[in-house]
C-alpha cells in the first residue's frame, strides 16, 4: 500500500532502547545531516546520568560520542513518545512489552513506528509489526522495519554497511531512509515487512546452530553446508507465511544470515558456540552481557510453525538443544543426516 503525504521538514524521532544497536542507530541518525531532533529513552537511570555527564553510553559501544542534547535523554518514555513523529523500537523483543508498560494506543496515535528489533515477542509469538498492529492499532503503512547485515560494532567504526528499510508504504520508507544515509550507511527500500522481519528472526537461530556446530568441533566445510541449507529453510518458511515474489539472495535475507553466521561480532553465534562447548543457557547468557535473540525466537518459531508445518530441521535441532536439553553432539549428528 502507498499513501501520499508531505514529508516532515524537521522530524522528531525517539529511539527506545539502551543497547548496542540503539546506540549505533543514535550515531547514524546524528551523523546524517537531514535536520531532525533526536530523543533517547533507556531504562537504566545510571546510564542516563552517565550520558548526561560524559556523552558516552557506559555499557554498550562506549567509544561512540553521543551528540544528543542531555535534556533529550531520559527514562520517561511517555514524555519522549509524546514529543515524537517517529518512534524507533530497539529493545530486544523479549523486553518490548515491559519497555512499553503504561504506553497506550492513544500515545502512539498518528506516530510512525520503526522496528530495529530482530525478534519475536514471547508468549504472543508475534513479529513486531503484528504485535504493534494487534496491541496498538498501528497500521502497516505507518510501520517500518530496519534490517540487513549490519553489526553495531562496525557502525561504531564507520565501516561501510547496507541497511534495508521495509514498509507497506515505500514512500514513507524512502523518507525514513533519507534520515539514515550517511558516508558509511547506504539504504535499500523494500515493501516486504513479513519476509524482512521473519528473515532476521530466523538468521539468528541459524547463527546459534552454526555456533553450536563450531563448539562441538565441526569445521568450516560443515558450516558452509549448514548455512546453504539454512537459506533454503528460511525461504521455505517465509514463502509459507507470506508468499510473494522475493529474491532470497538479497542482502536483507542471505546477507544478514551470512554476517551473523560468520562474523566475530555475532551474539547469536557466540551464544551457540558456548552451548556447543557445554555451557548452560543461563551461564552463557550471564557471560555475554548481550542478548542472543535467537534463544527466545526458536521457542516462538516452534509454536508458530505448528500452524504452517514447514520442514525446518535446523530450527528443530536448536529448539531440542535449548528447550529440551538434548545433547548438542547427538542433535547435530542427527541434523547432519538431513542436510544436503
Ligand atoms: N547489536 C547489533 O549489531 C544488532 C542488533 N539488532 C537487534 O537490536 C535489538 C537490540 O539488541 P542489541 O542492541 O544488540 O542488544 P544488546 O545485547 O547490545 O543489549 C541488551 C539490551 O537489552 C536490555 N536488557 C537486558 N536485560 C534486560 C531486561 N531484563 N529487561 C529489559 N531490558 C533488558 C539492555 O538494557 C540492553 O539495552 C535486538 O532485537 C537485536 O537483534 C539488530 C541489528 C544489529
Ligand atoms: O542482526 C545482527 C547483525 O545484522 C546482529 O545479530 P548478531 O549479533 O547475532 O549477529
Amino acid at each position: 500500500m502507498t499513501t501520499h503525504y508531505s514529508p516532515l521538514t524537521h522530524p522528531k524521532i525517539t529511539v527506545v532502547g539502551g543497547g548496542s544497536w540503539a546506540t549505533a542507530n543514535i550515531k547514524i541518525l546524528s551523523d546524517n545531516t537531514t535536520p531532525k531532533e533526536i530523543f533517547w529513552w533507556m531504562r537504566n537511570v545510571q546510564a542516563v546520568e552517565h550520558l548526561h555527564k560524559f556523552r558516552h553510553n557506559p555499557h554498550y559501544l562506549s567509544s561512540v560520542e553521543i551528540n544528543v542534547p542531555a535534556q533529550n535523554i531520559s527514562t520517561d518514555l511517555a514524555s519522549l513518545i509524546h514529543e515524537a513523529d517517529y518512534v524507533l523500537l530497539n529493545v530486544p523483543a523479549a523486553f518490548l512489552k515491559e519497555a512499553l508498560t503504561g504506553i497506550t494506543t492513544a500515545d502512539l496515535e498518528g506516530k510512525k513506528i520503526i522496528s530495529a528489533i530482530k525478534g519475536i515477542v514471547p508468549d504472543e509469538n508475534l513479529i513486531i509489526g503484528e504485535f504493534m498492529h494487534q496491541h496498538y492499532d498501528i497500521p502497516y503503512d505507518r510501520f517500518l522495519v530496519i534490517s540487513g547485515p549490519c553489526h553495531a560494532e562496525e557502525v561504531a567504526l564507520e565501516k561501510l554497511s547496507y541497511l534495508t528499510i521495509a514498509s507497506a508504504d515505500t514512500e514513507l520508507a524512502a523518507e525514513f531512509a533519507g534520515m539514515f544515509n550517511t558516508r558509511y550507511i547506504k539504504t535499500v527500500i523494500s515493501d516486504d515487512i513479513y519476509g524482512t522481519e521473519y528473515g532476521a528472526v530466523l538468521k539468528n537461530i541459524y547463527a546459534i546452530a552454526g555456533g553450536i556446530c563450531h563448539g562441538v568441533g565441526y569445521g568450516d566445510n560443515f558450516q558452509a553446508v549448514l548455512i546453504s541449507n539454512a537459506i533454503r529453510e528460511l525461504e521455505r518458511f517465509v514463502d509459507a507465511v507470506h508468499p510473494i515474489d522475493r529474491d532470497i539472495k538479497e542482502s536483507a535475507y542471505l546477507g544478514d544470515l551470512m554476517v551473523t553466521a560468520y562474523s566475530q561480532f555475532s551474539r547469536n553465534r557466540t551464544f551457540g558456540n558456548m552451548i556447543g562447548k557445554g555451557y548452560t543457557v543461563t551461564s552463557a547468557q550471564l557471560e555475554m552481557n548481550m542478548i542472543a535473540e535467537g534463544y527466545y525466537a526458536v521457542n516462538c518459531l516452534h509454536q508458530v510453525n505448528k500452524q504452517y508445518n514447514v520442514f525446518m530441521p535446523i530450527c528443530d535441532a536448536v529448539y531440542a538443544i535449548l528447550y529440551e536439553k538434548r545433547s548438542p553432539v547427538l542433535e547435530m549428528k542427527h541434523l547432519a543426516e538431513h542436510l544436503t
